[in-house]
């Protein structure tokens, strides 16, 4: 299932936030939106899920344009998942997940052996089973983060948006997210993601944006675009990026952080 955004424009009154943005999203694919804070990479993912109104552009789902689809079958098509909250009410992780299953469900029916089945699937397949009933509350913000995951995937769409999947992780359990949310793509799921950490965004990532201003100033594949001047132009630092393992990593280093004499030490004899 694609996703298409085409010359979008938003702002929040005066204020200009997105700026003729464009790209494509395809099946299978895992892309990233990088920019720096306050860039408009959350208010991105609300104007396609149709929580902001009042953009210019078009944003296609399948070649439909979503202010076309009512909110139910927007539902059906695209799951969204926040950045790891605290939850409220504390939900056993079987409950919560199970709320995933609504939207196929009619307001007035219970969920039957299937929605269940579902639930029982989606906890297996990201390994976290084992937590079923324990209450939301009393997980890991990792594990939290994997249980709003299995309640996306029991939603059964195809389309999944994250918003910084990772924040907050320790590294253990960004590798496992985002191991999990790229098997999602190589599953046929299309997973849009925004994040802040350049070499995973390379290391996991098919395609890429990078925003800056408002407009899109990097769109590709991570070789093609993941670069030293894309870093300063980003986030305005100085930095070497050092490629290994036959440009499968890429490590980017501020120049700032190395004393001058070692810098020109290490890098002279590679
Ligand atoms: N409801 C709102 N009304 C007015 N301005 C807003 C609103 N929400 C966000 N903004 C502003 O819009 C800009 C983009 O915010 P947004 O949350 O989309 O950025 P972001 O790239 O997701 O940031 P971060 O990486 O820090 O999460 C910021 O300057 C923010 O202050």
């Amino acid at each position: 299932m694609s996703i298409k955004v085409s010359n979008l424009h938003f702002s929040y009154g005066q204020h200009s936030i997105l700026n003729d943005i464009s790209f494509v999203a395809e099946d299978g694919e895992l892309l990233s939106v990088l920019g720096p804070n306050g860039v408009g990479k959350s208010t991105l993912f609300r104007c396609i899920l149709r929580l902001l109104n009042g953009y210019q552009g078009k944003i296609q789902i399948n070649d439909v344009e979503t202010n076309d689809l009512s909110i139910e079958e927007m539902a059906k098509l695209v799951a969204y998942i926040p950045q790891s909250h605290y939850p409220a009410f504390n939900y056993s992780v079987f409950d919560m997940v199970l709320m995933g299953t609504s939207v196929q469900v009619s307001a007035i029916s219970s969920p039957g052996k299937k929605q269940i089945q579902l639930v029982e699937d989606a906890l297996e397949r990201l390994e976290i089973s084992h937590l079923k009933n324990r209450g939301c509350s009393q997980i890991s913000g990792g594990e939290r983060q994997l249980v709003l995951m299995a309640r996306a995937l029991v939603q059964k769409s195809r389309i999944l948006i994250l918003d910084e999947p990772t924040a907050n992780l320790d590294f253990g359990n960004q590798v496992r997210v985002l191991t999990q949310v790229k098997s999602l793509a190589s599953d046929g799921y299309t997973v849009i993601q925004s994040t802040h950490n350049p070499d995973q965004t390379f290391l996991f990532s098919d395609k890429v944006i990078a925003i800056q201003d408002g407009k899109i100033i990097g769109y590709g594949t991570p070789k093609d675009i993941y670069t030293e001047e894309l870093i300063q132009n980003l986030y305005k630092i100085d930095s070497e990026i050092q490629s290994l393992y036959d440009d499968k990593v890429r490590v980017c280093i501020p120049k700032s952080t190395i004393k001058r004499e070692y810098y020109h030490k290490m890098f002279s004899c590679l």
